[in-house]
Order: structure tokens, then sequence, then C-alpha cells
């Protein structure tokens, strides 16, 4: 009488599913076989007993006979495109599936700002005021007011476009935000002052975008001292690493964000009104 480890075995090899890319071989043991290889003739002549597992197994033996021979392979697996496409991603497809994957792992880490139980939680108030240094609002009412209050030409000029910046660079992230649709890390607390309905997504930050666009333009516009010049480039960073710190975005929202701030400012330059345009300009809005 078999043992019922040895009936078990006999199961496996004999009434097994087709499917199945193993089989017991003489010694009982189990032999792996590859999905696109013919089975060996013994598999056959063990499902002799059962004419449909039989049948079935043949019609599997290649998948391309199966399919007819109207359908396209892949010249190596033998096995058709489609499925090879869904077997094989693309080395870019696993490149970036990983990059996103880092990205999550790591800025979950680094969100050690993300509420006041945190690691760094004390910190956080100090962390929140570098994220209104880079907020919308002061720099809109800021550049307003300078505009108001500059009594020279070059003055009026720089401020203006810094201002038709700001809202060219919340037009930009309020449309990329609105394609992509990347939800912010759920270790973020979404208590931010003044946002748009676009800012429940989190790529890219605006508050990359802006400090690394509003940088560029102060340190290529303004005369500072150095001392000042390494603090503008210094408070960029600050606000893009603030972001991270307080669970607001991944660091690839931030990263990208400055990239994008950086190239904002090249469209900002191109399109710069002078004097002469801005004067007409204010000529068309009265009338
Ligand atoms: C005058 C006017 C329409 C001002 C709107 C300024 C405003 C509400 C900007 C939104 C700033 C903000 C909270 C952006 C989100 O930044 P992320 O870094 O979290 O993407």
């Amino acid at each position: 009488m078999p043992s019922p480890k040895a009936k078990n075995n006999a199961n496996r090899s004999g009434g097994g599913s087709p499917g199945l890319s193993g089989s017991t071989n003489g010694n009982g043991r189990y032999e792996f076989m590859s999905l696109n290889r013919t089975p060996p003739a013994t598999l056959f002549q063990r499902q002799g007993s059962d004419p449909t597992a039989a049948a079935r197994l043949r019609a599997s033996e290649s998948p391309t006979r199966r399919r007819g021979s109207g359908s396209s392979t892949s010249s190596n697996t033998g096995m058709p495109e489609e499925d090879c496409m869904r077997l094989n991603p693309s080395f870019i497809g696993i490149a970036l599936s990983s990059l996103l994957a880092i990205d999550l792992w790591l800025s979950k880490r680094l969100g050690v700002c993300a509420c006041e139980d945190s690691s760094w939680g004390s910190i956080r108030p100090l962390m929140k005021l570098i994220e209104i240094s880079g907020h919308g609002i002061p720099w809109l009412v800021g550049t307003a007011y300078c505009l108001y209050k500059a009594d020279s030409a070059a003055g009026q000029e720089i401020m203006f476009n810094l201002f038709m910046a700001l809202i060219l660079d919340l037009i930009l992230v309020g449309i990329v935000k609105a394609v992509v649709r990347r939800r912010r890390p759920s270790h973020n607390r979404m208590d931010m002052f003044a946002t748009f309905s676009v800012d429940r997504y989190s790529f890219p930050s605006g508050h990359a975008t802006r400090s690394a666009m509003c940088a560029r333009f102060l340190l290529a516009h303004l005369v500072l001292a150095v001392p000042l010049r390494v603090l503008v480039f210094l408070w960029s960073g600050l606000v893009g690493l603030s972001r991270v710190l307080l669970g607001r975005h991944n660091m690839t929202d931030v990263l990208f964000g400055f990239l994008m701030g950086y190239c904002q400012y090249n469209l900002v330059e191109m399109l710069w009104v002078s004097s002469l345009g801005m004067q007409g300009l204010l000529g068309l809005i009265q009338g």
C-alpha cells in the first residue's frame, strides 16, 4: 500500500495540470522545465491514461502552433509578442519604478517634521516660517508694493517683470499639477494657508519652482554683496528642503520643481517687458 506521500507525488506527476512547469522523474524527484520547451515524450506517455489531459498538454506544446502561424512571435522565446511585452517590462520602466520606490521611501524617512510628534517635530515652526517665506502671497504682495514704491523706470521694470514671473509660475505649476495629479505624501498634514484646489497635488513643488526662479531673478537683476548672494542661494535650497522635512512633498517633486523654476527664469527673460512695453500695457489697461 503506497504511503500518503508517495500517493501525493503520483497525483502531482500524473493528474496535474499540463500548464505546470514541473514533473517527477523516475527517481521520484521533482524536475522543473521551461514553459517554452516541449515537454518530454515520457510525460505524454504518463498522461496516456487520461486522454483529455494528454490532448490539453499537446495543445499547449507550442504556443506558436496553438495560436496559428498568422500570429507574430518573438524570435527568442517563441512566445507571442504581446506576452513578451508583459513578461519583459522595459528597462526604462523598471528604472522609473525603482526610482519612484526609492523616492517614496527616502521622502518618508526625511519627513521628520511632518507633525509635532515626529522625531524633529520641535523645529516644525521654523520649517513653517521658511515655508511662508516661499509662499506665493508674500511674494506677490511684496513685489506689488515695491512696484508701487519704485521711483525709477529701471526699478519699476524689474518689479513689473518679477510680478509677471510670479503669475506665470502659478499658472505653469497649476497646469502641471492638474495634469500629473500626484498625491501629496500620506504623512503630510494639509495645514498650509491659502492654497488653490490643485495644491492638493504635489508634483511639482510650487515653493521649489518659485524659490529657484526668484533666486535666479534676484541674483541677475539686483546688485548684491557676495554674502547676500550666498544667502539668496541658501534660502532657495532651504525652501526646497523644508518641503520634504515637513512631509509636504516627495524628493522628486522638489528636484523637478527646482529644475522647472530654473527653466522658467529663461522664459521670463525671453518674455521680458521693457519700460516702454510696460507703459503701453498700462495704457491699454487704462483704456
Ligand atoms: C493673487 C493670488 C491669486 C494669489 C494666490 C497665491 C497662492 C494662493 C499661491 C499658492 C501657494 C501654494 C500654497 C503653493 C503650494 O506649494 P507647494 O510647494 O506645496 O506645491
